[in-house]
């Protein structure tokens, strides 16, 4: 039997490998796409990348001189934008057909992706929901409502630091930050508090599921053998995804019991997101076939609590940690917020406006670390940028991270300078294609002006209230370990710990 494979089936099983490899070289030869890495037969460019793969991408495309590549990801044709100028074409000018979401497999577990606006494509459905969170919690006139709940959750995260501080206890920035924005969250969401023991629990699940969902599956790679599940990968994130979908969605569940329950007792209207979405709550679609019911509002609450927790965070810690990596960059910052403070103790919404180094600090950390490091989009037609075809079904990831770091507009583009924003008024509102940690287009972060303001008020309110130091064993090791953990966020692979001294 092995001699007759050997002898037989081995050399027919190559012929016909290599001529499905010569085939697909030729085919894609024809088709215009943009240059890119040369793929091996079968795998394309799967072993380029690795754990981090958006600085590999970054690196391919650099070598590749292809500010969009070509990759071939097992089976599945990417393409990787990976400048400002094909940023713009895929975000801008080419949008209406690249804004379908590439979604993983495991990210489909639960069901929480077809509720959900970091997924669905740009139907109706993604418009309604969409427009009710941005009118509910994102416009001006809620923003203005919703300051004294931002002025709570600050003062909570100060509180907790300055436990820390007299206890001469090491502070985790990160779980710190997460409760005061994950707590900020739920107020505005629920009107309610959330208790620590809970916080701490969406905490750990957002970490999990970032890395869960972005982590390699070869599902992804060959979909027409993906119900196979050969490495059993997708089963086992699928299994931990659900757990992490139905917990959020049980705690989510919750909250709607109860507020059905204290509107039939006719109590008072709270009049935050919960309520508009209950409003809304069995309006049908009849075009596209759906509903405004339960599912809908978990989905759209789910996205917004792990979405907007999970980046917050994770962009406070890298701020603080290139603070104290640069310890003149930190005292300037300082001595800026003293001078327009002086003795009060409390940050204002007003006052950023009068703090530019702090706004560079915000800038500067977002354009080092966008914590979004790679945008997922597909294409939904066929279509040209510079005069290469991007077929219908491609996936098209933008690559933020690459494009912010080594975009040609920054000198020493990997040094942390506040001085670079001295003289440029570039901004990361999604016109400047440089600079666009939350991307741009129709698909542009939905929380960016609550997730600004959060990040100057915590921020400011840190560096104000305390002196920060390392721990003496990082000072010891020559600086604190930047290392990055990939996943839906790009956080730090080593959480910070730090020492806070109350100063005022
Ligand atoms: C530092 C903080 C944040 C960063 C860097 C960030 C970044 C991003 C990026 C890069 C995208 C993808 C854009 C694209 O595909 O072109 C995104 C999407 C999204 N973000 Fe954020 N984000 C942050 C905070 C928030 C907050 C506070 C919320 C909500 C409370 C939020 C909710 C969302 C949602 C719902 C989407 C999906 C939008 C869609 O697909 O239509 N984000 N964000």
């Amino acid at each position: 039997m092995a001699a007759f494979f050997l002898a037989v089936a081995l050399p027919i099983l190559l012929v016909v490998l290599i001529s499905s490899y010569a085939l697909q070289l030729f085919h894609d030869s024809r088709r215009r796409l943009p240059p890119g890495p040369w793929p091996l037969p079968l795998i394309g460019n799967l072993h380029q990348l690795d754990r981090l793969p958006h600085r590999a991408m970054a690196r391919l495309a650099a070598r590749h001189g292809a500010p969009l590549m070509s990759l071939r990801l097992g089976a599945v044709l990417a393409v990787v934008a990976s400048s400002p100028d094909t940023a713009r074409e895929v975000l801008q000018r080419r949008n209406a057909d690249v804004a379908a979401r590439s979604i993983g497999d495991s990210m489909r577990a639960g069901g929480h992706c077809d509720s959900s606006v970091l997924c669905l494509p740009l139907r109706r459905r993604w418009r309604a929901l969409r427009r009710l969170s941005a009118a509910e919690l994102f416009s001006p006139p809620r923003h203005r409502d919703t300051e004294p709940l931002r002025r709570e959750a600050v003062s909570g995260l100060v509180f907790l630091v300055s436990g820390h501080a007299s206890r001469g206890a090491a502070v985790d920035v990160g779980r710190a930050a997460h409760a005061a924005a994950l707590g900020l969250l739920w107020r505005a969401v629920f009107s309610g508090d959330l208790d620590a023991a809970t916080a701490g629990e969406v905490s750990d699940i957002v970490g999990e599921a970032s890395v869960l969902a972005a982590g390699p599956n070869v599902s992804d790679f060959f979909p027409a053998v993906a119900p196979a599940d050969l490495q059993v990968v997708r089963q086992r994130m699928a299994r931990r995804m659900e757990k992490l979908v139905a917990w959020t969605y049980m705690v989510i569940d919750q909250q709607i019991e109860l507020r059905r329950r204290r509107r039939t007792a006719g109590e008072p209207r709270k009049n935050d997101l919960l309520d508009a979405a209950l409003d809304m709550e069995g309006e049908v679609d009849e075009g596209e076939g759906w509903a405004m019911n339960q599912d809908a509002i978990r989905g759209m609450l789910m996205d917004l609590l792990v979405a907007g927790s999970g980046s917050t965070t994770s962009t406070i810690e890298w701020a603080m940690a290139e603070l104290l990596q640069n310890p003149r960059c930190m005292a300037q910052v300082q001595d800026e917020i003293k001078g327009v403070l002086g003795t009060r103790r409390h940050v204002e919404e007003h006052d950023i406006s009068k703090l530019p180094y702090l706004q560079a600090v915000v800038k500067e950390t977002l354009r080092l670390h966008p914590t979004v490091p790679i945008g997922l989009n597909k294409a939904e037609a066929t279509v040209e940028i510079h005069g290469y075809k991007i077929p219908e079904g491609t996936t098209v990831y933008v690559n933020l991270w690459d494009i912010c770091r080594r975009a040609k507009a920054w000198d020493e583009p990997e040094e942390f300078m506040l001085e670079r924003f001295d003289k440029d008024d570039v901004n990361f509102l999604g016109t400047n294609f440089e600079l666009i940690p939350f991307g741009a287009g129709r698909r542009i972060c939905l929380g960016m002006p609550l997730a600004e303001r959060m990040l100057h008020l915590m921020l400011a309110s840190l560096l104000h209230r305390f002196e920060w130091t390392m721990l003496p064993e990082d000072g010891q090791q020559g600086g604190l370990d930047m290392a990055e953990q990939f996943g839906l966020v790009l956080s730090m692979a080593t959480p910070l710990r730090a020492v806070a001294r109350e100063i005022l």
